[in-house]
Formats: C-alpha cells, structure tokens, sequence
C-alpha cells in the first residue's frame, strides 16, 4: 500500500525572520529538498541521466497555506505525497507538522521534461519506471 514519505527537519536561524517565526519563502525550500530526498528514497533522482539528455522537473505551481507559526529549532515533520499523476506533470503535497499539530501545507506541480546540453527544456510523457516509483507514495 502507498503513503506519504516522510522526514524530519530542524529549522535553521536563516530560515527565521525579524519576527522569530520561520519567513514564508523557507517553507517552499523545504519543500523541495524534502521532495529530491523522497525522490532518492525510490531510486530516482530529481535530474536523472537518461542517454546523451537529462530528466528533469522544472515546477509550473507552488503554494502554500500557513496555519501556525515555526520558529527557530522547532522540529518540523514533512509528509510529501503524490496527489495527481497527469501524463507529464506531478502534484506533491506537503504537510509540515509540529507534533501533531499542522503548521502548513504546500503543494507544488512539477512538469517531467527533458533536458538537453544546451538547457533547453521539453515536456515529455512521464516514463512508465519512473510513474511506477512516483505511485509508491501516491494518495
Ligand atoms: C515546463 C514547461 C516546459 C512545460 O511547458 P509545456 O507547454 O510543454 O507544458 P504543458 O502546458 O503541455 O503542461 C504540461 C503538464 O503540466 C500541467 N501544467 C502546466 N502548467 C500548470 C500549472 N500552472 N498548474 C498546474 N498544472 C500545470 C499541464 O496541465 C500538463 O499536465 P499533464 O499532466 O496533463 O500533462 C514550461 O511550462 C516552462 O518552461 N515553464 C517554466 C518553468 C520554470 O521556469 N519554473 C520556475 C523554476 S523551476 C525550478 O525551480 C526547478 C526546481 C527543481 O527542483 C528542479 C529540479 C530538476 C530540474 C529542474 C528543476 C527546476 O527547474
């Protein structure tokens, strides 16, 4: 059966504001990083080498909602879970928890394209072993 991934974070001081509380734009870095580290975690990699190009994930949304202050060495848990599978795009949603308290939740759209030697990027079908992983953690 598939769940959501899940890991763990310490806040770091740079991620704080003037106010004490963690600054909106941090959350989407979390976010991302706890994405590649999900993606790892199923053999895959967020640029993986495929022939003579590249596939990669440039994002086309990301929001976020926030219902509770983090602050500076909070301990924060991260869920990501795959929400919609499209034939080229891939909705994660993340769930940040303090205990079990949820402090914010983010979803972001990443598109699977090919990336050539130039940096140009073109939207291909996501291929099925890499569908396959990606459902391991579909809700
Ligand atoms: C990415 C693009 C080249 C795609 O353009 P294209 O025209 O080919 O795409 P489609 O319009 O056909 O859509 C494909 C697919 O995506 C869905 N979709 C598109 N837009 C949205 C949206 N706003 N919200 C939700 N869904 C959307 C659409 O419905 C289709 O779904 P299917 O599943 O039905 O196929 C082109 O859009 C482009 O170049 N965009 C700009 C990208 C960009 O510059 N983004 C900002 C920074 S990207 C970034 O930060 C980044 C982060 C990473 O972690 C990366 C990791 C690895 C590689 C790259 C990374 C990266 O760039």
């Amino acid at each position: 059966m598939s769940s959501p991934y899940q890991t763990r974070r310490r806040i770091e001081f740079r991620d704080t504001d003037a106010a004490g509380i963690m600054h909106f734009s941090a959350f989407f870095t979390y976010m991302e990083q706890a994405e590649h580290e999900m993606l790892r975690s199923v053999g895959l990699s967020v640029m993986q080498p495929d022939g003579e190009t590249t596939i990669g994930w440039p994002r086309v949304s990301a929001t976020c909602d926030y219902k509770g202050a983090v602050r500076f060495e909070d301990i924060i848990d991260i869920s990501v879970a795959v929400v919609h599978l499209g034939s080229k795009s891939v909705r994660y949603r993340h769930e940040f928890r303090i205990a079990d308290r949820v402090v914010a939740v983010g979803e972001i759209v990443a598109v699977c394209c090919r990336i050539d030697d130039r940096h140009q990027l073109a939207s291909i079908e996501i291929p099925a072993p890499i569908r396959e992983r990606l459902t391991r953690h579909a809700v």
